[in-house]
């Protein structure tokens, strides 16, 4: 081999299986990044125009692409070759998507969820859903998150996000490849907290929206979104995560930019039932995926089977079934019984006086440094 050649960067093979707003934009991400990038489209109207037009006008009206995106809607040609596979659907297809493919998807690759959601019926995280269908070690599974609202990262807004895995070798991979002069990926070993930190944020949002439609103001969002993240993190902690995780972007940071931006599907959705929409016609209005709506149900079945109050989540269900009057959402911000005020703090803060923040971080600490060891 020459000394030129050598030099030549090899760029990654990456699929991303979803040509919707997100999937598309996550494309531009990586391709921007220095990868090749094959997206996956349903509708071969939206490959070939992605392809030839290097457009998705549906999705992202007035964003180029680079030219190192290109489409096909043959699933298989897609994923030839591919060195990464990200998955962008909505949540609730996610199985039958696999299910088509699960032979397609070249050995040894790691396989990253984009998704926010949890699969009603069964109540498993995306990264669940992966390994049960693919049949995957879990170690090849990681999943992005953040406040990642796909418009304003394709038009190269400044973002962070996190990568997460149960390995960090494959958490570090993912987030190199998904790292560019607008996109910074963080990475972490809490899958759990980082996967249910983007499904309850979505919840928090469409109330957000609801109060917003009502006509509420500021002191009651934030009322609505402090108290929220404490339901996020009760219910992530209840189920493993790590509380610092919901403190950080896939938590409160993803809470942040959803809650408070009409680009979200979430809190649009929300704002129309506060303005008195019904829930089918919201439904019906929606042209995109709005991953709340759908999550509720499974996330307050996961919460009971742990014991979890989750009063926010409750109500965005009574809404959503139109059993409560959304202008009466906020008053009840706390558990509604008997036993006197509530305290501010989250359940681990308050079950954890005595030191287990420093058993937490010793752990953390000995989990990175098993993982590193596994990794070299
Ligand atoms: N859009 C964002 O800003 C954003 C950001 C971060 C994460 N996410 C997450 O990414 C996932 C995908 O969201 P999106 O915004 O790309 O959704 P979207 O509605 O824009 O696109 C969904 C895509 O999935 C395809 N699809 C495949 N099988 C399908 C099926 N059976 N039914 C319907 N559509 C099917 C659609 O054709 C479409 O291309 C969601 O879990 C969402 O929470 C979205
Ligand atoms: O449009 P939403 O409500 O699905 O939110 C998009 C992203 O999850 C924001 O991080």
């Amino acid at each position: 081999m020459s000394r030129a050649s050598a030099r030549v960067p090899v760029r990654p093979r990456i699929t991303v299986l979803g040509a919707g707003s997100w999937g598309t934009t996550f494309s531009k991400v990586l391709a921007d990044g220095g990868s090749d990038v094959t997206i996956w489209a349903r509708r071969p109207e939206v490959a070939k125009e992605i392809r030839e037009a290097k457009r998705n006008s549906d999705y992202l009206p007035g964003v180029n692409l680079p030219l190192a995106v290109t489409a096909t809607s043959d699933v298989a040609a897609a994923l030839r070759d591919a060195q990464f596979v990200f998955v962008s659907v909505p949540s609730q297809s996610l199985r039958q998507n696999l299910e088509q493919i699960r032979d397609l998807i070249p050995a040894e690759v790691p396989v990253i969820s984009l998704m926010k959601g949890v699969e009603k019926g069964t109540g498993l995280r995306m990264s669940e859903v992966l390994e049960e269908v693919l049949q995957i070690d879990r170690d090849r599974i990681a999943v992005a998150s953040g406040p990642n609202l796909a418009l304003e990262i394709a038009k190269e807004q400044p973002t962070a996000a996190v990568v997460s895995s149960t390995s960090l070798e494959t958490a570090e991979a993912v987030a190199k490849v998904a790292t560019n002069r607008y996109f910074r990926s963080f990475v972490n070993t809490d899958v759990i907290g980082t996967e249910f930190g983007g499904v309850l944020k979505n919840l928090i949002a469409v109330a957000i929206g609801i109060v917003d439609g009502v006509g509420y103001g500021e002191n009651t969002k934030a009322s609505i979104i402090t108290r929220g993240l404490v339901e996020m993190t009760d219910f992530a902690v209840a189920y493993g995560g790590h509380p610092e995780t919901l403190a950080g972007l896939a938590g409160l940071g993803d809470l942040i930019a959803t809650s408070g931006s009409s680009l979200s599907r979430n809190n649009t959705a929300g704002r129309l039932l506060g303005q008195g929409y019904s829930f089918a016609d919201v439904v019906k209005s929606m042209q995109q995926t709005a991953e709340g709506l759908a999550s509720v149900a499974p996330v307050l079945a996961l919460a009971a089977a742990k014991g979890v109050d989750m009063p926010i989540c409750r109500q965005v269900s009574e809404v959503l079934a139109g059993t409560l009057d959304p202008k009466d959402i906020a008053p009840h911000l706390t558990t509604d019984d008997d036993s006197g005020p509530q305290g501010e703090r989250t359940l681990d803060a308050r079950q954890d006086d005595g030191g287990s923040a420093l058993r937490r971080s010793l752990k953390r600490a000995f989990d990175q440094l098993r993982h590193r060891g596994r990794s070299s």
